[in-house]
């Protein structure tokens, strides 16, 4: 079977402009992406990550077609984004942050029912559905209320059922959960799961890396338009070689020591320790691993690469 979504040496420029003095301006060239690469399977939840300006906007607009790349090709379930533009348009759902496009007079529910027929779907289905994605984004009870009194994080809610109103087996979320309290935004992480786990594909960004790691199944870096590593959280903090810390608590004659080590290995680590400490006739008490966790990561990355 097809990744549901390959990215292939995606480049992109953008022509801008920067002011020198009060009236004259610079013709600049910004190269926002220089070669990204990588792919999404079905019934996996791929991480996009990088710090702000790294290309990660950019290469989810490529993806959802709503920008040419310079260089490369993209594929979305085997259908390359420029020349298939309208095969991938009907078979993605995309939230871009901040996310506009909504009006503001209609309802949410008037909202969904509008964007659900330019998807072609029939008034009956598509009522059917505005009503049934109302309720999965816990809606319900502001479906009549015009979009212009939505909070920010009903607004969040309503990009999720929108971006679902045409069922699409590949979803791309930028930011899906920002302004959202914390029981929202699990109930969001929820919904990305329950959607994984339904075969969907799905490409996440966000800045909470404690987010990302709790639901991503892979990431991706990119910093300066290059992606710089790849793999699950797991294995990026393996292949930067961060450390996990133990800590052991001992007694002995009643008097409590700490062991505390730092190691790649934890598992021969504890058993190292363990064996040591048992043989000085220590018992053994509370045991902590600390994880690295993918924040540092991220920081470790992103700063090796402006060295
Ligand atoms: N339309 C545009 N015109 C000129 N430059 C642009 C345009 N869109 C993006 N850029 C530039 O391309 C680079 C990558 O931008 P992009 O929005 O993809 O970053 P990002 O990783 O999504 O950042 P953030 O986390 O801040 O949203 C930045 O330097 C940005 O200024």
């Amino acid at each position: 079977m097809n990744d549901a979504i390959i990215a292939l040496n995606l480049r992109k420029k953008f022509v801008s402009y920067e002011r020198i003095g009060f009236i004259r301006r610079r013709k600049i060239i910004v190269e926002a992406l220089k070669g990204v690469s990588f792919n999404v399977k079905w019934g996996e939840v791929y991480g996009l990550l990088g710090p702000n300006g790294a290309g990660k906007t950019t290469t989810v607009k490529i993806l959802a077609t709503l920008l040419i790349p310079d260089d490369g090709y993209a594929m979305i379930n085997g259908h390359d984004v420029v020349k298939e533009a309208n095969i991938v348009r009907s078979i993605i759902g995309l939230i871009l942050y901040p996310d506009k496009g909504f009006y503001s007079r209609l309802s949410g529910y008037e909202n969904l029912v509008y964007f659900g027929k330019l998807y072609g779907l029939s008034k009956s289905m598509v009522e059917t559905r505005a009503r049934e994605l109302m309720r999965l984004v816990g809606l319900e009870n502001a479906m009549n209320r015009p979009y212009e009194e939505y909070s920010l994080g009903m607004r969040a809610r309503l990009a999720i059922a929108r971006a679902l109103i045409h069922d699409p087996p590949v979803l791309f979320l930028d930011e899906p959960t920002i302004g959202l309290d914390p029981i929202s935004a699990r109930e969001v992480r929820e919904l990305v799961r329950k959607l994984r786990n339904e075969g969907k594909a799905i490409l996440f960004t966000s800045h909470n890396l404690w987010e990302v790691e709790e639901i991503c199944d892979r990431v991706g870096i990119i910093n300066n338009g290059k992606m710089i590593i790849e793999g699950s959280p797991r294995d990026i903090k393996d292949m930067l070689g961060l450390k996990y810390t133990i800590e052991i608590e001992t007694q002995i004659n009643g008097r409590v020591e700490i062991i505390r080590e730092e190691t790649t290995n934890p598992i021969d680590t504890l058993r190292k320790i363990i064996n040591e400490a048992e043989s000085r006739g220590l018992r053994i008490g509370k045991v902590r691993i600390n994880e690295p966790s993918l924040e540092e990561a991220f920081v470790r990355v992103v700063e090796n690469e402006g060295k």
